[in-house]
């Protein structure tokens, strides 16, 4: 958990996403707008859920944060760095520093390559490492971490399972030493004892390396075992936003309400994460 004070990591104001906006010459055209002035922020270290039916604009959320999609109003800032307008090479200092798993990493890495490769290439890309040596070091040492064998670095990644894709998806990130995560359905789609375990898994490191992550899903279980906090969003605005003990207790919005309900709780028991409380000292 994390404290009031700890240091913004990300802060961003009146976020707009329009779609299909920008017409020749930088002239505007009606757009889709996706996100309707959204404020988000999230300190060094801190687990922060996103939540909302399919469309509601998660994705966009999470990948508007990164600069990965253009936002058409607001600010964001990284660090204490405003980088809403940074060029894409002013952007790429700051990539290492945000990394990003993928909820199918069968699509995210590369079939071609091995994971040998997948894990240390970006390691030397980022001047993570001084040398190949270095890198293989590295991507040993965090494939312990993540409980995976040694000889995993010589296959593809179609001969893993999807759960031990998963855990490549997390160690490659990892490896990168970051200071955010944005985490977007990563575990759909994988059998509930394996979700528990990828989720077990980036608990623990984000534990470890002061991680701060954000976590989109659809599934409030999902979120209800790893964030600390939740905002809960309804075509692209925020409906609702808490602890989680405090909006999966007391909803305010109706809309959470009924996400609520809609989905049977607990899928996954927050106790098996390890996080059962300590017993009072008798
Ligand atoms: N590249 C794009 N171009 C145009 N419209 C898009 C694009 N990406 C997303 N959209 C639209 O923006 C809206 C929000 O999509 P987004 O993927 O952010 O929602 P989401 O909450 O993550 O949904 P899901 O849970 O289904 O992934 C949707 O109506 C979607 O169709």
């Amino acid at each position: 958990m994390t404290g009031e004070n700890q240091a913004l990591l990300i802060d961003a104001r009146g976020i707009e996403v329009t779609y299909g906006g920008r017409g020749l010459f930088g002239r505007s055209e009606a757009g889709f707008k996706v996100l309707h002035g959204i404020d988000i922020a999230i300190r060094r270290g801190e687990t922060v859920g996103i939540v909302g039916e399919s469309g509601s604009g998660k994705s966009t959320l999470g990948r508007a944060l990164l600069r990965l999609v253009p936002v058409s109003a607001g600010t964001i800032a990284f660090d204490g760095q405003p980088i809403t307008d940074l060029s894409a090479a002013r952007m790429r200092p700051l990539r290492r520093r945000m990394q990003m798993i993928f909820q199918d990493p069968m699509a995210s890495l590369n079939p071609r390559h091995t994971i040998g490769r997948i894990l240390t290439a970006p390691l030397l890309l980022h001047g993570v490492v001084a040398d190949r040596a270095g890198a293989e070091r590295a991507a040993l040492a965090m494939l312990e971490r993540v409980s995976l064998p040694a000889a995993v670095l010589g296959r593809s990644p179609h001969e893993l399972s999807g759960g031990q894709r998963q855990r490549i998806g997390i160690a490659r990130a990892a490896l990168l030493k970051p200071d955010f995560v944005l985490a977007d359905e990563i575990v759909s789609g994988l059998d509930v004892s394996t979700q528990a375990m990828a989720l077990n898994l980036l608990k623990d490191l984000s534990r470890e390396m002061g991680l701060a992550m954000a976590f989109i899903s659809h599934d409030l279980s999902v979120i209800r075992a790893v964030c600390d906090r939740v905002y809960v969003l309804r075509a692209g605005r925020i409906v609702e936003q808490g602890s989680c003990a405090e909006v999966f207790a007391r909803p305010r919005s109706d809309y959470t309400r009924q996400l609520l309900d809609a989905i049977p709780l607990p899928e996954i028991d927050p106790d098996w994460l390890g996080d059962r409380p300590m017993q009072p000292a008798a």
